[in-house]
């Protein structure tokens, strides 16, 4: 199994759950620091793990790793295609480089990854891939660019279903929405205290998600329990996306308790609850 950005959050978390699963697994990432001390508690939990640091825009380099890969474990059943990420910004203020590096870092690059897993080993032999994608439904607004990429990465992942279909390969995206990941701690105060008071105050299921809920996700889509499923999006978010103008009348009153201003869910101890129970 190969997981991309495996080095922190998400792909941490689902590369324990393959690892403990007994899946070898190849964690990929800009940072060899990161990935070096996953693969440490990996294999202090018994499992089978190897780093290889490459970033996925640079098509060279991804070529190289799938093909190191495949020639040191013999076989890729499963990409979790999950490494990507943005920064905070109004649309006016975005510079055509830092649009880009938002688009080549989550869609170019995941197709780069998807392409290269493909042509190199998936096409033969069958496998699945899971891409990684947001809560972009109705748009993103300060993540605009990474909305504009991941809506690419959506239909990317509808178009390589159909077309890797022949080939016993399915292709599933999962989209998280707020999830109390490592990925939000780079983040500063100011974009941190913009998503708790933004995003949280919409989400019915009252709280952000953990790396485990979108983990077991990523792990179902890849197992035979998802055999039919293929072109789909699971959606990680608590229900943000149904949420609208008077949901909160249909809370049970012991939830419906706005604190400040906004629904409880902003109150940063819920955040930091989330977190702990993501702490090993
Ligand atoms: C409500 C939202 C809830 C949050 C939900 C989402 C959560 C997550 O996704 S968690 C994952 C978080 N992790 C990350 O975002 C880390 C990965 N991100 C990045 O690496 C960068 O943001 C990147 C995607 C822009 C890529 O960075 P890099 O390859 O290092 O690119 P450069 O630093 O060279 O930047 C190129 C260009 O981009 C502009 N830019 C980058 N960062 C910023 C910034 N913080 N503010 C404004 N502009 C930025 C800028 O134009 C850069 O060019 P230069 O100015 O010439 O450096
Ligand atoms: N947390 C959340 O609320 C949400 C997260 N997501 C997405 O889920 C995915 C996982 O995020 P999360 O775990 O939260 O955050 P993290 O920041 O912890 O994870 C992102 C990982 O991607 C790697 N990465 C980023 N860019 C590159 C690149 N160009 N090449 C190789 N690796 C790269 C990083 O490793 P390194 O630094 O070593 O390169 C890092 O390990 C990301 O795509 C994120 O945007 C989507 C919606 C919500």
């Amino acid at each position: 199994m190969i997981v991309t950005g495996g080095g922190s959050g998400i792909g941490r978390c689902a590369a324990h759950e393959l690892a403990s699963l007994g899946a070898h697994v190849a964690i990929v990432g800009r940072n060899p620091e990161k990935l070096e001390t996953v693969r440490i508690e990996i294999e202090e939990d018994g499992g089978s793990v190897s780093t290889h640091v490459s970033d996925i825009r640079d098509e060279e380099t991804v070529a190289a790793t799938i093909a190191t890969i495949i020639k040191d474990h013999g076989r890729i059943d499963g990409l979790v295609n999950n490494a990507g990420g943005q920064y905070r910004a109004a649309i006016k203020d975005i510079t055509t480089k830092g649009f880009e590096a938002v688009v080549r870092s989550n869609l170019t690059g995941g197709f780069i990854v998807m392409r290269e897993v493909y042509n190199q080993w998936m096409a033969e032999h069958g496998g699945s891939i899971v891409n990684m994608i947001a809560d972009i439904w109705h748009g993103w607004p300060h993540f605009s660019h990474s909305a504009a990429a991941r809506g690419g990465m959506f239909t990317l992942t509808e178009s390589a279903a159909t077309e890797f279909a022949a080939s016993g390969v399915r292709v599933n995206s999962v989209a998280p929405g707020s999830i109390a990941s490592s990925g939000l701690d780079t983040y500063d105060a100011k974009d941190t205290e913009f998503i708790q008071k933004g995003v949280s105050p919409h989400i019915p299921l009252q709280r952000f998600g953990t790396e485990s809920e979108v983990s077991s996700a990523i792990v179902f889509l890849l197992s035979p329990g998802a055999s039919f499923i293929t072109g789909s999006c699971v959606r990680v978010d608590g229900g943000a996306p149904n949420a609208r103008r008077g949901w909160w009348e249909l809370q049970p009153a012991e939830n419906n308790t706005p604190f400040n201003g906004f629904h409880r869910a902003s109150e940063p101890a819920i955040l930091a609850a989330a977190h702990q129970g993501e702490q090993r």
